[in-house]
């Protein structure tokens, strides 16, 4: 029997005896920083002299770790070992593979804060948000795995008498996981885990600036049974290994999570059947997001600037889920505009090893410049409120930064900046709020905060995105709780941690027999 599942739930950093536990977390991974992390081609570690170099974005002389970088060469070798994988790991019952997803979640949670401590120096993450990636990698292999047993028996079709009829889920082949930097463990891990427990084998790219907590993770697959060749780990550029695996024959499935313009690309390069290949890959592409906060007139005003504070700037806006956009009724506008400035002076940035820190930096030096650009553009489109000021001096830091009075169809507006920086717009009406909350290409998160219920149903309607939530921020999505994914160029809808996940990794098979 196994337990109903339940998120992980998150740490309390308020206690004295947790506060401990995680600063010796960070103490213990700091004595580990630097070290070098290798390839893993059919259960062998492979060390190149190329190296991608994992440092902490706050602070830039810090090095988290050296991970040897695969060549085409090597991808040639992991396809062909994850191919030949494939015949035993298919054939696993779906209750052992499930099994030793339960185990891989057991190791974790007995290392959590270990994980977390890697996230806060590889990623910048604050604790809090630190302590949330680690806790939804545990969701994802805990739900799949439940998913996976329920699953492996099918689903009930009718039979004939003289007929017996089955349908059954089937796996379908090599995954390429191709996972980003912003979630470096639960998008990873959950990428990585779904393709495996339906029978798949893998090979796993991480994100160039966060490979080192993925290198980690490799381990605890090991360390929980998984047989040799099922999950190869090959770091590497996009351009070079990317291309080479999204393009290869052998390449089944598909799972990227990213930006638009890398995941139209391989949207688009997959689609197209090379030489050999005798099967049409699936790919889920799950990308951006320009994700809008609704505050209504008749609105707990409060509760707005609170969750348009927290939606804008937690992880410093780097979610695809991020409230970047705020669309606010006019005759509650300056009100909530003023909290909301008030709240986002009250934040503190610095580096996150410390416990108190709200906002860490931002990921590199490409990210500080692309954000501090959009700030410049935000100064001629809007007007400055709160922050505008960056420093990457020694890590990469930007202030949580407000523009009000965007027009709708400013830049500011429609491009995901993917940083700490909000832009409020005023509307006549509700309608008009839809409206203007629908008029990107993205679809991802939405929030709408008000009391009347009316609008609450309109907007259940009208309010087009992947992720709509009521009178909360429109971030932190819990596995089994919250399936997530986007509509329009937010990608393909895949709801990521919900039922219907793990079908899009498997092919489903009519059996039917005479007697
Ligand atoms: N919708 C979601 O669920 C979701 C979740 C997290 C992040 N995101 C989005 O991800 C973006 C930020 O992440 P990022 O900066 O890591 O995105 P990115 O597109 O730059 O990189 C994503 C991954 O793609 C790889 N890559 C780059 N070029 C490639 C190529 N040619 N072929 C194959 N792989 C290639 C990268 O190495 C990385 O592992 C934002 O746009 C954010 O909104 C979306
Ligand atoms: N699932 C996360 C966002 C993932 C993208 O960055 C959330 O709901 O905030």
């Amino acid at each position: 029997m196994v337990v109903p599942y339940k998120h992980e739930p998150f740490t309390d950093f308020t206690v004295k005896e947790n506060k401990k536990a995680f600063e010796e977390a960070l103490k213990l991974v700091k004595e580990e920083l630097g070290k070098d992390h290798d390839l893993l081609i059919n259960g062998e570690r492979v060390s190149t002299e190329d190296k991608i170099v994992s440092i902490n974005p706050a602070n830039k002389e810090q090095v988290v770790g050296r991970v040897s970088k695969a060549t085409k060469e090597h991808a040639e070798r992991a396809i062909q070992a994850a191919d030949e994988a494939f015949e035993g790991w298919r054939k696993w019952s779906a209750r052992s593979r499930a099994e030793l997803l339960f185990r891989a979640a057991a190791i974790v949670r007995r290392r959590k804060h270990e994980f977390s401590a890697y996230l806060v120096y590889e990623a910048g993450k604050p604790w809090k948000e630190a302590d949330a990636d680690t806790a939804e990698a545990i969701d994802f292999m805990e739900y799949y795995a439940r998913q996976m047993i329920e699953l492996g028996e099918g689903k009930a079709i009718e039979s004939r008498p003289g007929e017996q009829n089955r349908y059954v889920y089937t796996p379908s082949g090599v995954a390429l996981v191709i996972p980003p930097w912003n979630f470096a463990f639960a998008i990873m891990a959950g990428t990585a885990v779904a393709p495996l427990v339906t029978g798949n084998t893998v090979l796993l790219k991480p994100a160039s600036a966060t490979p080192v907590v993925a290198a980690k993770f490799v381990e605890v697959l090991e360390e929980a049974g998984l047989p040799k060749g099922v999950l190869n780990f090959v770091p590497g550029s996009g351009a070079e290994v990317g291309d080479y695996l999204v393009d290869h024959p052998k390449t089944s499935i598909i799972t990227f999570t990213g930006s638009r313009e890398v995941g139209t690309r391989i949207y688009e390069r997959a689609a197209k059947v090379q030489p050999g290949q005798q099967h049409l890959k699936r790919v889920i592409v799950e990308m951006g997001g320009k994700d809008t906060i609704v505050v209504d007139k008749d609105a707990d005003l409060e509760l707005a600037a609170q969750a348009i504070v927290v939606s804008a700037f937690g992880f410093s806006g780097q979610k695809c889920s991020a409230g970047s956009r705020a669309v606010i009724l006019k005759e509650v506008y300056d009100q909530v505009r003023d909290r909301v400035v008030e709240l986002t002076n009250e934040l503190t940035l610095g580096e996150t090893t410390g416990p108190d820190v709200y906002m860490g930096p931002v990921i590199d030096q490409a990210s500080f410049d692309k954000i501090m650009s959009y700030i410049e553009i935000g100064k001629e489109e809007g007007r400055l409120v709160a922050g505008g000021e960056g420093d990457d001096s020694k890590g990469y830091f930007i202030k949580p930064t407000v523009f009000a009075d965007l027009a709708p169809k400013s830049r500011m507006q429609q491009e995901e900046i993917f940083g700490p920086v909000v832009c409020l717009t005023k509307a006549d009406n509700f309608d008009e709020a839809i409206e203007i909350a629908n008029n990107t290409e993205y679809g991802l998160t939405g929030a709408v905060i008000t009391n009347n219920r009316a609008h609450i149903e309109q907007a259940k309607m009208d309010f087009h995105v992947g992720n709509l939530y009521f009178n909360r921020n429109c971030t932190g999505a819990i596995v089994g709780y919250h399936p997530f994914g986007g509509f329009k160029m937010s990608g393909t809808d895949s709801k990521a941690g919900g039922p219907d996940y793990l079908g899009l990794h498997m092919q489903a098979k009519t059996v039917s027999e005479m007697f």
